[in-house]
């Protein structure tokens, strides 16, 4: 079996409610985000031969993912008071609204189904909230 990764990173403030440690409060990680492609076969004919998948059909639309994110607050929906994202619009501060709780695992099955949504046929994702820990999503 092959397979090819393509990395990527943003950097975001994120905050988890109800976390019992410093996670509670707002504070900012380098989210490394990795994508996977994987095959039993190499490509034979082409200008891909030998390839898996060309690194530019994968890094484009992973870089295009994660730039919603990139220096701004991540805040899942409905944990901040109304009035806190207001002041926050008002300070003109960009927050990324997501639907789940902005830890690892959940960014992990986040950027597989937007990869698979936009036609890669990603078999796994790997994200790094620190250097030396990180979550994975895959299927199968
Ligand atoms: N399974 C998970 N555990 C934790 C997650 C997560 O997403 N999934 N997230 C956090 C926090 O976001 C936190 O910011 C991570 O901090 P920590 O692991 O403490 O990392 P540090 O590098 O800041 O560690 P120090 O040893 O304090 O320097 C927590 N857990
Ligand atoms: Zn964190």
């Amino acid at each position: 079996m092959y397979t090819v990764s393509c990395e990527t990173h943003f950097d975001s403030a994120h905050f988890l409610l109800g976390y019992k440690g410093g996670c509670k409060n707002i504070h900012g990680h380098r989210w490394v985000v990795s994508a996977s492609v994987s095959s039993e076969t190499l490509i034979e004919e082409g200008g891909n031969r030998g390839m898996v998948i060309d690194f530019n059909e994968v890094k484009p639309v992973l870089n295009e993912l994660v730039e919603c994110f990139d220096h701004r607050l991540v805040v899942e929906r409905d944990t901040l008071r109304s009035t806190t994202m207001l002041m926050l619009e008002e300070e003109e501060f960009e927050v990324a609204e997501v639907d789940f709780r902005p830890t690892v695992e959940n960014f992990s099955k986040y950027f597989y189904d937007e990869l698979k949504k936009r036609g890669v046929p990603v078999s796994k994702v790997r994200v790094y909230e620190t250097p030396e820990s990180y979550a994975e999503y895959c299927e199968d």
